[in-house]
């Protein structure tokens, strides 16, 4: 009953059931703290939610499980019997005597010496035919789950509100994507505790078969290998959420020095980036130290007491072969088993381990894919947008900023076919605008309408495929120019349509000179593009959805002049039927709007045609406009004097 409760005691903790506490970091920032929340959610799902979770992803492949199954358990009953012909044909050979007397006597014995080697041969084969199997069918299936578990976490990370990405840092996402599904794919492979509990059941009703007293001695030290490994599994824990920890920050250290390889060498700051990262690395590995040296005493403890109960077990058999309460044959085959008792009980104990961080693991996996995305209420409707917009008394916070307004009682509207802009100072809240019609967030009060609907009543995807946006840093995919502009659509546009959208973007043209046509590859994010041709093809995709409002986001402004005049004559004259919004710091680019909404101090401040803002000349408008023409004049100016003095020269 002890050693039950002993047994149940160590199983408890293995399998994390005691949660573990996340140690707490003195260096975290605030930052991490609202990253870490999610974390810390995690650890209160209760483990047997967490192994249904882990199960009910499993069962799909159920086939492959059972015939898993069923082979391991015949591996298993064969390997088990084994050495009972070992210990047969030992027996036969266990001294001079009996040697003598074998081969006095062999053609007596040659029928069963004859079948005892080819009955443990066959076993042997079969063993080994069957376990391959058992082994390759269950790494197949561990891919399946898998690669099924890192789908459906990638499914849910998409769906996840844009504020969860601006609190979650890549680095973190991109390893509970790849090392936590991996650390679960092997608690998974729970098969192979089976490997040793099955065998070490068979093997111990075999032993106590040939002496109870010898098998019941194997116990004696267990309740304090129990003890030390509860010990030592507490202090795995709390090195589980450290090394976590370093790793995502060392995964984001590689995703942000990678994507910003530009940014990183035009600095310089090489050098800079790897120390960072080294920084990381040194921290995971101290912990990893830590983690070793704990290990090397949790061995050496489990070793010694391995060690002394064997000693007492030996002393054991030669009392009891003494005393003749077993007989030396006997002791053969048990030994044959107890050789393997404590191979089975170490295995075990790793695979429990296994299991334990595959739990952990699935908590972070789990606490993402059960996550529902905040706010994102998607309505049904999807009747066909005129294209008038209206924003009612908007006041917005953002989720990781909750103590800085961005917009406060914001009121505008935009009529059908209308083409309006945003102006203002950078960093007083355009582009929020633009977030909160795209329903990238919600406003904290107040109503944005379309179509005098509020937006959240729409179909999600029927509202984003009415309203185009060209971001203000449009990104492109590593994959041809044609699929670019396709994005999203190309279930219903043709490549004429592809070829529309590009000429009236003006970059029909530049395709053509490249030697593979459309079919011209961008590069990761764009990167074998200049800016210009990525804001166009940009552009493209937005026109190509024929959409019933355009948002352009400062979408001309890596332009030239001339290319620049050249869309705003096509958008020009798409404008008529299509609401259009702008922003833009080049005030030449907004003229042509009929409404300019000038933005300052979170809220719109004046409000009016080109003309007639020009007419207010107190107004920030007139001012902005002047600074800008004197701005321009100056750098004529100096282009000028530097052209005469190269002529004078
Ligand atoms: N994801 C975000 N989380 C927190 N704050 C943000 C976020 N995005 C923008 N902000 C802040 O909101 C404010 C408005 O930003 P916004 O991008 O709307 O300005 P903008 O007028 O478009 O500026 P610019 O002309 O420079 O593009 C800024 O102070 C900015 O720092």
């Amino acid at each position: 009953m002890l050693v039950m409760l002993f047994i149940w005691r160590w199983t408890q903790n293995q399998l994390g059931i005691e949660k573990p506490k996340e140690p707490k970091d003195e260096d975290d920032n605030k930052d991490e703290e609202e990253e870490n929340k999610l974390d810390k959610e995690a650890e209160n799902i209760p483990v047997l939610t967490i192994i249904y979770r882990v199960v009910s992803f499993c069962k799909f492949q159920w086939k492959w499980y059972i015939l898993e199954i069923a082979l391991f358990h015949i591996a298993t009953g064969v390997r088990c019997v084994q050495p009972h012909y070992n210990a047969k044909l030992l027996s036969i050979f266990s001294n001079k005597e009996a040697i003598l007397n074998f081969i006095a006597t062999l053609t007596n014995h040659e029928a069963i010496f004859i079948y005892t080697i080819i009955v443990s041969i066959i076993l042997y084969i079969v063993g080994i035919v069957l376990s391959g199997m058992e082994s390759g069918i269950s790494s197949y299936s561990s891919e399946i789950f898998k690669n099924r578990l890192r789908s459906h976490l990638f499914t849910s990370v998409l769906k996840q509100e844009i504020a969860f990405f601006d609190k979650h840092k890549t680095g973190d996402l991109i390893s509970r994507v790849n090392w936590e599904v991996n650390s679960i794919r092997r608690a998974t492979q729970v098969n192979k505790i089976f490997d040793e509990i099955v065998p070490l059941i068979y093997s111990l009703i075999f032993m106590s078969t040939i002496s109870w007293r010898l098998t019941l001695a194997n116990f004696v030290a267990m309740p304090f290998i129990a003890f030390c490994c509860e010990l030592y599994n507490k202090k795995r824990q709390k090195f589980f959420w450290k090394t976590y920890r370093s790793s995502a920050k060392a995964m984001n250290v590689i995703e942000e020095s990678i994507s910003g390889i530009r940014t990183v060498k035009s600095f310089g700051c090489e050098e800079i980036e790897c120390k960072r990262y080294h920084k990381h690395l040194l921290e995971s590995s101290k912990l990893n130290k830590e983690k070793s040296i704990a290990y090397i005493i949790f061995r050496w403890v489990n070793d010694i007491c391995d060690n002394l109960n064997y000693i007492f077990i030996v002393a054991y058999a030669i009392y009891l072969v003494m005393y003749g309460k077993i007989l030396p044959e006997q002791l053969v085959e048990f030994w044959l088993y107890e050789t393997s008792i404590s191979r089975y009980l170490y295995n075990i104990n790793y695979t429990l381990q296994t299991i334990q961080d595959g739990i952990m693991s699935a908590r972070k996996v789990f606490s993402i894919i059960d996550r529902e995305p905040k706010k994102i209420k998607s309505g049904t409707l999807k009747k066909p947008i005129d294209g008038k917009i209206t924003f009612k008394d908007v006041c917005f916070t953002y989720p990781s900023r909750p103590n800085e307004k961005c917009l406060e009682n914001l009121n505008f509207e935009c009529q059908p076919g209308e083409t309006i802009a945003f102006v203002g100072p950078s960093g007083v809240g355009k582009t929020t605008i633009i977030q909160l019609l795209k329903r990238f967030y919600d406003p904290d009060s107040g109503v944005v309408l379309v179509d005098d609907v509020p937006i959240d009543e729409y179909d999600s995807r029927f509202l984003h495929n009415s309203i185009a946006l060209v971001a203000q840093e449009p990104i492109l995919f590593d994959a041809s120019i044609n699929y670019n502009i396709k994005y999203g659509c190309d279930d219903w546009v043709t490549d004429k349509d592809v070829e529309e959208a590009a000429k009236q973007a003006n970059i029909h043209d530049f395709i053509l000179t490249t030697e593979t046509g459309y079919n011209t590859l961008c590069g990761e994010r764009g990167v074998a593009l200049s800016g210009g041709q990525k804001q166009r093809i940009a552009i493209a995709r937005a026109l190509i959805r024929k959409p019933e409002i355009l948002i352009l986001d400062e979408a001309t402004s890596a332009l030239d002049a001339a290319t620049e005049k050249d869309i705003q004559d096509t958008l020009h004259k798409i404008s008529q039927n299509i609401s259009v919004i702008i922003i833009a710091h080049r005030l030449s680019t907004v003229q042509r709007a009929d409404t300019i909404f000038v933005l300052s101090d979170k809220k719109i401040v004046q409000a009016g045609s080109h003309k007639k803002l020009m007419q207010e000349v107190d107004g920030i408008y007139y001012n902005l406009v002047n600074k800008q023409i004197l701005h321009e004049k100056e750098d004529t100016d100096e282009e000028n004097y530097d052209e005469n003095n190269n002529k004078n020269d």
